[in-house]
């Protein structure tokens, strides 16, 4: 896997808009919010009013997402009251462990920037490293303050690269994610009636994947300070902030990856059974990708509504 030092997909991006103002009926061209799907989370489109939907192979520079659970489409179309604010959604999107590069995860976000997108709402599932954010019950959604980037940190950064001169050079992330939409998230909840307890605040760690942590790792990263683990996120976000997109990501909690009192020792064990007094068994968790999928359908619904009543607000407030 190589990082990102050049990025050729950038001259395409002139093409790609010229092709969608072929497709596009005016009102739908110049998107306000971007999204950015999750797994299992293409259905944050469904309700999408006039909605077209522009698979990635019939525009240029976009690669095609193997993961199940991710389309391959930018949707377009009108979300909220009245006529509505113009939106698209990555139906899908790019990871490196699928063996693209950095450019080309990135490179919707780009896209999505020259499109007129001034605010973007990114979503992952992502597994909890935080015993207090339970999984499957109450505090389903995280939203995300901070993160944790051990690939940024080690060379593997989608920004690495000649600089240019419409980016700046050293990027400051002590804000990437927007306070004020991050305010939006917990107003949208309260409109909504969500209860408190649906939706929590926390870091997010992006790890390349695609194995799931060891849990060593999952307790490196917890103890590090990171509350949920993914594998996308932050290459998009830092794209975003590059190209002056206020950011919000909201992680659906689909999985435990550390869990309390997850460790014990085998000797113990065994000498407690030994000496006749046997141990009860330590609850084991073993993550795959048809539970976080199956979680997302779930719950995407919630997901779903509180995104939107997002959007609305941020119209009212533009
Ligand atoms: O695209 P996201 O971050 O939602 O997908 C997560 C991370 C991996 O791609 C996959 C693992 O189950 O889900
Ligand atoms: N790295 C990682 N990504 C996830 N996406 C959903 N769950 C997980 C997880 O437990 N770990």
């Amino acid at each position: 896997m190589s990082a990102a030092h050049e990025d050729t997909s950038l001259e395409f991006v002139a093409s790609n808009l010229d092709i969608l103002a072929t497709i596009l009926p005016e009102r739908l061209l110049k998107p306000q919010v971007g999204i950015v799907c999750g797994s299992g989370l293409s259905t944050l489109a469904a309700s999408f009013r006039e909605r077209v939907e522009v698979p990635y192979s019939s525009l240029k520079g976009f690669g095609i997402s193997t993961v199940h659970g991710h389309k391959s489409a930018l949707a377009f179309g009108l979300v909220g009251p009245g006529d509505g604010i113009p939106v698209v959604a990555m139906l899908g999107r790019f990871h490196a462990y699928e063996g693209h590069s950095l450019s080309t995860v990135v490179y919707p976000i780009r896209v999505m920037a020259r499109l007129g997108v001034k605010n973007v709402i990114i979503t992952n599932a992502a597994g909890s490293l935080d015993p207090a954010l339970p999984v499957g019950t109450s505090r389903l959604i995280v939203s995300i303050r901070d993160h944790l980037a051990l690939p940024d940190l080690t060379g593997f950064n989608p920004l690495l690269g000649p600089a240019k001169p419409q980016y700046p050079r050293f990027l400051p992330l002590s804000a990437a994610y927007s306070h004020s939409l991050r305010r939006t998230v917990f107003f949208a909840a309260h409109e909504l009636g969500l209860p408190p307890s649906a939706l929590g605040e926390g870091t997010y760690a992006w790890v390349s994947g695609p194995t799931y942590e060891s849990p060593a790792e999952g307790r490196f990263l917890r103890a590090a300070g990171a509350s949920v683990v993914g594998m996308s996120t932050v290459p998009e976000v830092l794209a975003a902030r590059e190209e002056g997109i206020e950011v919000c990501v909201l992680s659906l909690v689909t999985n435990f990856v550390v869990i309390p009192d997850g460790y014990r020792s085998v000797r113990e064990e065994v000498d407690a059974e030994l000496s006749g007094r046997p141990l009860p068994p330590v609850p084991q968790v073993e993550v795959s990708h048809e539970e976080v999928l199956a979680i997302g359908k779930e719950k995407s619904e919630v997901m779903r509504s509180l995104v939107e009543k997002m959007i609305e607000l941020i119209g009212k407030n533009a």
